[in-house]
Formats: structure tokens, C-alpha cells, sequence
């Protein structure tokens, strides 16, 4: 089955079309990156995929539940992670993970082995005990990173996972997402930063005022339009 399929889906706001008559599917275990300029339209339809706003027309399927109809179901098998998310400030990084795990756990055993996996991912050792008030914005995306992903979500939307970090927290968040997939996770994400999509998805959709230009795997795309990387595949195609 299918973990996503996408077809001719539209969204204006008022005269502004943001997302304009755009199709991809992507299959399970995949990482997918929406990856194109400010504007784009990518935080548009990943909220529209994580049943945040409401789609103007097209089909939306999420491992076989329709979007529209089935948004209930949709909520119990994605999680979604805004490119501006906030933890509660208040509570201490741990606090904040056993607060969320209490929404997914459905006993104890499950509850103690979704902490663990958080606090593994989120890899803030003892400050995982602070105030997440006392975070950077590093160790504060790490925490998010870790909430959308403890309780192994069938589909983890990602907007801009790695953004405003510095180069070391960006690699290890890649390598937190590619790990996630081996346990069976597929995840959609979402980044201008076409040079790091690149090492981090197994395919990318090329988007750029509300249509996808392109898809493939990173290696087709760069052989198709003769390029060196990603960025240079974006100027070849707008062209
Ligand atoms: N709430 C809104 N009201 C009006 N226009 C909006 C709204 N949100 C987005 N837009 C417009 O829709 C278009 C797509 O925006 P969107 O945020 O989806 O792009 P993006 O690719 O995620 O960009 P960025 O990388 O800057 O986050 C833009 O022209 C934007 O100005």
C-alpha cells in the first residue's frame, strides 16, 4: 500500500494559489522531500496532509484512509512536526516527553519503552531533566524531534526538521530521521535546503510556486540535468 498518494490538489488563500494542481505518491519506508524556495507551497501541503487546513479540491490518501472523510484515522497514524513548534516551557525536557507519551501509550510497559526511545532521541542527557526554557534552539528542535517520533508513528510529517540548526545537530537529526525509517517509519519532510535534502531522502519533488517541476531519486535527477547537486537541478529546471 501506498503511504501517500497526492492528486491535483489545490489550495488558494483568497486570490493567492498556493498549492496548484500538484501529484506525488510516496511509497512506505520512504523518506520524501518537498524541497523548493520560500513560498513554495511545502508548509501549505504538509498541513494540509496532516488535516490541519482544508484542501481546496484534489485527493488526498494516507495509507488508504481519504482525507476529508477519514481524519480521524489520518491524526492516529501521522504526527506532525511545524517548522515553528514550541515545547511547553514550563515543564522540564522529560516532563514534556511523559506528557505527550501519556497521549499514545496504551499501558505502562508501552509508556516506559515510548520514554526511552525519546530520550534516546532527543540524546539531551541529564539537561533532559531542565526547564525547556533553559534549551537551545538546538537541544528545543532535538526535544520536538523526539516527541514526533517515540511512539513510531506510521507517518512522520517533518516541516524543515533541521532548521536554524548548526551543522553538527543537523547531522544528527539526519541521522535520527534515517535511522527512523528502519523501524518502519515513513517520513515526509520538507526543507529549503536543498543540499541537505539531498544526503537525507531516498526521493525529492521539486516545487516552486505551488507545482512540482520534477521527481526522483537525488543520483536521477542530478544525472538527468547534468548537475553536481540539488541546487544546481533547481536552476536547471526553473530555467
Ligand atoms: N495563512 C496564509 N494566508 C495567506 N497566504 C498564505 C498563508 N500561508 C501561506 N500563504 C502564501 O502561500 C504561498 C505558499 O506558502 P507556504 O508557506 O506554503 O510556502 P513554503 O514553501 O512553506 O515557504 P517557506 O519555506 O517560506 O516556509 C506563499 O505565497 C505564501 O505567502
Amino acid at each position: 500500500m501506498k503511504a501517500i498518494v497526492v492528486e491535483n490538489l489545490t489550495k488558494y488563500y483568497g486570490d493567492v494559489k498556493a498549492v496548484d494542481g500538484i501529484n506525488f505518491e510516496v511509497e512506505e519506508g520512504e523518506i520524501f522531500g518537498l524541497i523548493g524556495p520560500n513560498g513554495a507551497g511545502k508548509t501549505t501541503t504538509l498541513r494540509i496532509l496532516s488535516t490541519i487546513i482544508k484542501k481546496d479540491s484534489g485527493g488526498v490518501s494516507i495509507f488508504g484512509y481519504k482525507l476529508g472523510s477519514d481524519d480521524e484515522k489520518i491524526r492516529e497514524i501521522i504526527t506532525y512536526l511545524p517548522e515553528e513548534a514550541g515545547a511547553y516551557k514550563t515543564l522540564s525536557g522529560l516532563g514534556y516527553l511523559q506528557f505527550m507519551a501519556g497521549f499514545y501509550a496504551k499501558s505502562k510497559e508501552e509508556f516506559d519503552e515510548i520514554i526511552e526511545r525519546g530520550k534516546s532521541i532527543a540524546n539531551l542527557g541529564d539537561r533532559i531533566k531542565d526547564k525547556v526554557s533553559t534549551y537551545s534552539k538546538g537541544m528545543t528542535r532535538k526535544l520536538l524531534l523526539a516527541r514526533a517520533l517515540m511512539h513510531l508513528p506510521k507517518l512522520a510529517i517533518l516541516d524543515e526538521p533541521t532548521s536554524g540548526l548548526d551543522v553538527v545537530n543537523s547531522i544528527e537529526i539526519r541521522n535520527i530521521i534515517k535511522d527512523f525509517v528502519k523501524l518502519g517509519v515513513t517520513v515526509l519532510l520538507s526543507s529549503h535546503n536543498m543540499l541537505e535534502v539531498e544526503f537525507l531522502s531516498d526521493r525529492v519533488a521539486l516545487i516552486d510556486k505551488g507545482k512540482i517541476l520534477d521527481i526522483g531519486t537525488p543520483v536521477g535527477l542530478k544525472d538527468k540535468y547534468s548537475a553536481r547537486n540539488l541546487e544546481e537541478v533547481f536552476m536547471e529546471v526553473v530555467r
